[in-house]
């Protein structure tokens, strides 16, 4: 697309089907890294299905099947040989609603990097939970409260917790899929401050039905419709110029 944006994934001629309905056709598109990528387009085009076949969260629906290629760093992420949990901490996922585990803000945040091996002392475990808190925007709010329940946090502060905990065990890619949908403006404004802040460090996917949060976070955008990608591109031309009428369509409120 330019110079600067290095693929990070490629997903190439990529297809999904629950059971025979094909919800994803036949979709090929390289996500950059140290970018915004945005997924938009009208309720049911198939945004969060391709948003899930990233990181194979299609895996956990039994009626899914994925057709075509995905890579990671030029590696299939659908061989036999990938390691799913290791593959969903390079590729991390924050969901809508956001979802701590019922424990305390610590152990939200310590829980991935004790899995994974990333720690070899509490001292060095203390630290990644600072620092992924410090990256979340949220430690200054938690410092003094980190053995309370990760679930007292008010909405706000749960998805950040959840955008920490994805962090902390080090991802090359974060996966958010409508982050800020159940929040109030005040808290999404303070996610979308934090993904522009992520922005340079991760490749950052975002599924959003708020063209207006497309056009203010991201740097790419990918405008699906029925199931197809109808056009992918620098966000400033699919917003002012897009070469695609269904695109223009959209953009303008003609549907969706
Ligand atoms: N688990 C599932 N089983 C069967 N069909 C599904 C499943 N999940 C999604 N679908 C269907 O696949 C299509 C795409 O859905 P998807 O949720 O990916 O769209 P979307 O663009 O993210 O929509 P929305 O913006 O409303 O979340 C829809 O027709 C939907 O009904």
């Amino acid at each position: 697309m330019d110079d600067k944006a290095e693929p990070k994934m490629r997903a190439s001629d990529v297809s999904v089907f629950y059971g025979d309905k094909k919800a994803i056709d036949d979709v090929s598109i390289d996500i950059p890294t140290k970018f915004v990528t945005a997924f938009i387009g009208p309720s049911g085009c198939g945004k969060s299905t391709f948003l899930r076949t990233l990181n194979r969260m299609n895996d956990t629906i039994p009626s899914a099947r994925v057709e075509g290629q995905i890579e990671l760093d030029g590696e299939d992420i659908y061989s036999s040989g990938m390691d799913v949990v290791q593959l969903r901490a390079r590729v991390g996922m924050v969901f809508q609603k956001p979802n701590p585990f019922p424990k305390s803000i610590y152990e939200n945040i310590a829980y991935g990097p004790k899995i994974h091996g990333l720690a070899e002392s509490k001292g060095e475990l203390d630290e990644i939970v600072e620092r992924s808190l410090q990256r979340a925007g949220l430690w200054n709010e938690v410092k003094d409260r980190l053995g309370e329940s990760g679930t007292a946090l008010s909405g706000g502060q749960q998805q950040r917790l959840c955008i920490a905990r994805a962090i902390a065990v080090d991802p090359e890619v974060i996966l958010m899929d409508e982050p800020a949908s159940a929040l109030d403006p005040i808290a999404t404004a303070k996610i979308e401050e934090l993904i522009d802040d992520l922005a340079g460090r991760y490749a950052i996917v975002i599924v959003t039905h708020s063209m207006q949060q497309a056009a203010r976070v991201s740097q790419r955008t990918a405008f699906f419709h029925l199931g197809k990608m109808v056009e992918y591109g620098p966000t400033d031309q699919i917003f002012t110029n897009p070469l695609e009428e269904r695109t223009k369509d959209y953009i303008t409120g003609r549907y969706g």
